[in-house]
């Protein structure tokens, strides 16, 4: 066509219609669809899901998957054997897996760096159609396996599981393919689209992204590797030692859906010997990190002192800890209060990022609230969670029982705390730990002011009139702004406490526990030193794994040079 205009064949409009007609970009034209949040099962006794849900536990605690390493699409071994317990009867091994030798890293970088050329080439409808087929895999076929996993892995109890590695997992599968092709519609400005049309690609990043998770949620891992890779990106995915299983039944599902070889590569591995070789890669393009603030820092500072010898600068997403709270006012519902608060501290062990762990209560409602929380948690049974009268597993390992019943210690030792419920703990059979319940006279003691990750619930008390003095300290004396709840029916103190604490969360929620954020409905992240807040769950959260390129198209011939003011009569 430019050599027949060029030539004058075609007439000045005839060209600039045929011209928009054969521009290069071509239109994405991904189908419409819309998604839905997965419901959360019951799984009432004899109910079906129950039934399969037995079915799958049982089968899988008979005898020790053995999970390889997967580079390049093959399955591979290494000299370094590990194994996957169960954290509430450790003497059971459910997996057994290898750590990926740091030449066996350099071999998963090229081989995601390779295959993100080709994946990048793949149009976002079709990786599209792929995503929508996991998550039906997910919510059919898989969801009691995927379960099971998290379960006896994680030692996650039925429905923290089928909150977890069921509906939050398909979630964000669902969500993220709705949002990427929400994304691809965005046109950019063309006035005069016949002369000049502008458009937007969304490439992967180039070389490959690595992607770091935590133990705590099944969904996290399948969301950190999987969303760059719907992006267009080539992943290597660490998964934690303790979530082996369950990350790996993901990767097994996405690859059955149609994931080609090589665009996700799975590497379990020693986390130091993994950062450090990462980090040196000059491919590296991102990390996508859900962890501990340490190791996140870690990660930064070696991407920092490295960055000269990158090919782009990586994009560094990380969500870490907190040191969430519930602040009761004078006039919150008491139910209320005490009913959000055991769920938020206790669910999962206190193992969510977003747990309840400090608590201000005013001296007016301390009896009640008191005396409603000790009662409820006198209820809890933890144990075994195949037994499904437990409210709590095990916490996940014996790094983790430490760290936990060493915050106990010091409160049986320290003269400000007071253990009001709980505080025993025992790891013969399995991690466990009572939940417990401390009061401190001391608002700013390490019990109330340290991420413990466990079920221990610290609360000071104090003087109604002293609200201004608790907004501060609940304010500034963390380095974390990860969630937080207000309770108080004052709709004025609601308002007022909000824009005090404006920056004191990334999730902030009223008269409702800390806990619990659903994708779509709470986009999930905080700020300040509990992450990069670039909230999963959200809209936003798959541009941060793509490159976009601004495209500019010009159909009309440049016939001069000068500007018109210099344009001779
Ligand atoms: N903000 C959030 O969205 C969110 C969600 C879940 C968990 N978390 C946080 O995660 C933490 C609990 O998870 P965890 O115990 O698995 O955290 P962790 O930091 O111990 O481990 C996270 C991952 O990093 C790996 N790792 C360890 N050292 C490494 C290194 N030097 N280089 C690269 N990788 C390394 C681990 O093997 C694991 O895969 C808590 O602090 C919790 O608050 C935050
Ligand atoms: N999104 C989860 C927490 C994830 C971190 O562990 C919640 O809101 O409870």
């Amino acid at each position: 066509m430019l050599t027949l205009s060029r030539l004058g064949l075609i007439s000045n409009l005839q060209r600039l219609t045929t011209r928009t007609i054969c521009s290069v970009v071509p239109e994405p034209k991904i189908e419409e669809f819309t998604v839905k949040n997965e419901p959360v099962l019951s799984y009432l006794p004899g109910s079906t899901e129950r039934c399969e849900l037995e079915n799958a536990l049982k089968k899988m605690a008979e005898c020790p998957e053995e999970v390889p390493l997967i580079i390049g699409g093959e399955k591979c071994t290494s000299k370094d054997q590990r194994c996957q317990v169960m954290p509430h009867n450790h003497q059971k091994t459910l997996a057994k897996f290898y750590y990926a030798s740091p030449d066996q890293l350099q071999k998963a970088i090229k081989c995601a760096s390779e295959a993100q050329k080709c994946w990048d080439a793949v149009p976002l409808r079709e990786r599209i159609k792929i995503w929508l087929k996991a998550a039906d895999l997910m919510a059919g076929k898989y969801r009691q396996e995927l379960n099971a996993a998290t379960m006896l892995g994680q030692s996650k109890t039925a429905i923290q599981a089928e909150i977890d590695s069921a509906c939050e997992l398909i979630d964000f599968i669902r969500y993220n393919a709705y949002y990427a092709k929400e994304v691809s519609k965005y046109k950019p400005v063309s006035p005069l689209p016949q002369q000049t049309l502008n458009s937007m690609r969304y490439r992967g990043l180039e070389g490959f992204v690595a992607a770091v998770a935590p133990f705590n949620f099944t969904a996290i891992g399948g969301n950190l590797a999987y969303t760059p890779a719907l992006m267009g990106c080539g992943v290597l995915w660490k998964p934690s030692d303790t979530a082996i299983l369950s990350n790996y039944i993901i990767y097994k599902i996405m690859t059955e859906a149609g994931v080609p070889p090589g665009v996700v590569n799975f590497v379990p591995a020693d986390g130091p010997c993994f950062g450090d070789t990462i980090t040196h890669s000059r491919d590296l393009a991102g990390i996508n990190f859900t962890g501990s603030v340490p190791t996140f820092n870690r990660l930064w500072t070696q991407v920092g002192k490295n960055v000269d010898n990158y090919k782009n600068y990586p994009r560094m997403i990380g969500e870490c800890g907190g040191k969430n709270f519930h602040l009761v006012h004078c006039s919150a519902d008491v139910e209320t209060v005490v009913n959000g608060s055991i769920l938020s501290a206790f669910e999962y062990c206190g193992q969510k990022c977003s747990a309840c762990s400090r608590m201000y209560v005013p001296e007016s409602l301390w009896c009640k609230i008191k005396e409603g929380l000790i009662a409820t948690r006198d209820l809890l049974k933890v144990g075994d969670v195949q037994e499904f009268d437990s409210f709590m597993g095990a916490v996940i390992d014996d790094r983790a029982f430490k760290r936990i019943t060493s915050y106990i210690e010091h409160a049986k030792s320290s003269p400000d705390l007071e253990i009001i419920g709980g505080g025993k703990y025992d790891d013969k059979c399995g991690y466990f730990v009572e939940p417990t319940i401390i009061v401190s006279k001391n608002p700013l003691d390490k019990i109330m002011t340290e991420e413990i990750f466990g079920p221990v619930l610290t609360i000071h008390v104090y003087p109604d009139n002293k609200i201004e003095d608790i907004l501060c300290i609940v304010d500034q004396s963390t380095p974390y702004a990860l969630t937080g709840a207000v309770y108080a029916q004052d709709m004025e103190f609601q308002t007022y406490a909000m824009e005090r604490l404006k920056m004191s969360t990334g999730n902030y929620y009223i008269n409702d526990k800390s806990t619990g954020s659903v994708v779509a409905q709470q986009p999930f992240g905080g700020s300040r030193m509990s992450g990069t807040n670039d909230k999963a769950g959200g809209p936003h959260y798959v541009l941060k794994w793509a490159s976009p390129q601004s495209i500019k198209e010009t159909f009309v011939p440049l016939k001069q040079w000068c500007y018109p003011y210099m344009a001779k009569k």
